[in-house]
């Protein structure tokens, strides 16, 4: 079975939606359960097809996992981890399955992980993960599309990233929260996701400051215990409700969300004439007159994210005037600009940079999702076109957004999801 979403543009959204716990917060801090012994409480975990993915993985490492949707509360009970094997079929299917490779070898003193591959947004090296654990003294070995990590200790080093690569700066850390001595990343990632992290190992017993600054220091431990533990507001989904709210013409509230984690986005959206307010926890967006065209440059953070580009670029087509957007993050991530241009978009691709003439109608299309935020910057498209747009290739969205479609509705919009054989 896969899905479809039919929608028919043109109804400016209004209302209140709640976010959900961040997707890229609760991947690596289930990754991170496989740290202790003891079980793990984790709320406000969303049932996103990546959420089940790594209770997968932890599962195939013998872990035990208990999800319960309808609290969105996952236990994991890492007691009787048998196997330190990540299986292709599963590290294929999600990148940050990876994240397991570091919690790994630090309990068990080896790990033996698929190679993730690249994926349709780039090629994503692991080096730099690779770097850091080998720093702390881990030999590593790849063959046979598998990567093979050992050390009879790991031991505190310096590591310094060549680009504060979020995975990589998360499965250092986790590593080095079980290894001998100290150790300090260096251009560390900075986003409030490696912070939510952090705080998760040190509610375990961790020993780690500096998360959110480029530079982070861990202190090893002999033994993390378990704990219970509430994830961060996802600000990829509200930033992707405040761009619908937007790019309609509507008027809408966003509930369970930290502005300060959106602030480049709540920036652009003031620039193109949108009403943005906020108040603890929550976001109002309004939207009266004409957008006016922006240009946007992707960074780490506190940077624009890369995973708004393409729902900020969908924006855009719609703004007076021509905006450049510019990806410095990943090296192919303008999938989206073919099926945007397909609804009437006029993009071109210069190099890394995508020029937007922006227009006063688009047209609903057949379109379909080549990645995660690409298929949500196509619903947002369809939104805001005129006539039916149908987006096929769902199960992207559904890797990162729950319940998105029935919240769309719940803000007036006609849109509908229906399984195809
Ligand atoms: C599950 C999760 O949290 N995913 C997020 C995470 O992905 P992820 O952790 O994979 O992203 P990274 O920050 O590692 O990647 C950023 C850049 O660094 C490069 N790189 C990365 C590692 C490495 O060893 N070598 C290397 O060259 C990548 O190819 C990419 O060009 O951060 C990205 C950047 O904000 C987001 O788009 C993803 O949504
Ligand atoms: C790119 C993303 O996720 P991942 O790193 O899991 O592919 C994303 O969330 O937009």
């Amino acid at each position: 079975m896969s899905a479809l979403i039919t929608l028919e543009g043109g109804v400016e959204l209004s209302g209140r939606v709640r976010i959900e716990g961040a997707k890229n917060a609760c991947l690596p801090i289930i990754a991170a359960s496989l740290l202790c012994e003891d079980r793990v409480i984790l709320h406000d975990i969303p049932p996103l097809d990546d959420v089940h993915t790594m209770c997968q993985v932890l599962n195939a490492l013998g872990a035990e996992t208990d999800y319960f949707p309808e609290e969105k509360k996952l236990i994991v009970d890492p007691q009787d981890l048998g196997k330190a094997e990540a299986p292709y079929d599963l590290v294929r299917k999600m990148r940050a399955s990876f994240l397991v490779i570091g919690p790994l070898l630090a309990r068990y003193g080896r790990a033996r992980v698929s190679l993730p591959g690249g994926c349709a947004i780039g090629i994503r090296p692991i080096d730099l993960h690779l770097k850091g654990l080998k720093a702390m003294g881990a030999e590593v070995v790849i063959g046979h599309g598998f990567i093979e990590t050992l050390a009879d200790k790991l031991c505190g080093e310096r590591v310094y990233l060549d680009f504060p690569s979020v995975g990589a700066t998360e499965n250092i850390m986790m590593a080095a929260s079980l290894a001998e001595g100290v150790t300090v990343i260096e251009n560390a990632a900075e986003e409030p996701e490696v912070v939510d992290l952090a705080r998760f190992i040190n509610a375990m017993g961790g020993k780690v400051t500096g998360a959110g600054t480029d530079t982070i220091r861990i202190t090893g431990v002999s033994k993390l215990s378990g704990t219970e533990y509430t994830v961060i507001p996802d600000r990829i989904e509200a930033g992707t409700f405040m761009l619908a709210a937007a790019i309609t013409g509507g008027s809408v509230t966003v509930e369970n969300v930290i502005p300060e984690h959106i602030t480049p986005l709540i920036a652009k959206l003031k620039e193109t004439e949108c009403d943005v307010s906020e108040e603890d926890g929550l976001i109002h967006i309004q939207r009266n007159g004409p957008l006016r065209a922006v240009d946007v440059k992707t960074l780490p953070y506190p940077g624009f994210p890369t995973d708004l580009q393409s729902p900020m670029m969908a924006l855009l087509t719609r703004a007076q005037g021509t905006s450049v957007v510019t990806e410095t993050v990943f090296e192919n991530r303008f999938m989206h600009v073919d099926e945007l241009c397909r609804m009437g978009a006029r993009i071109k691709i210069e190099g890394h940079c995508a020029v937007v003439s922006g227009r006063d109608k688009l047209m609903g299309a057949p379109v379909n999702a080549t990645d995660l935020r690409a298929g949500a910057a196509l619903v947002l498209a369809g939104l805001s076109a005129q006539g039916q747009t149908r987006v096929g290739c769902v199960y992207h969205i559904d890797r990162g957004y729950w319940n998105f479609v029935e919240k769309l509705q719940s803000l007036g919009a006609k849109i509908k999801r229906s399984e195809q054989p």
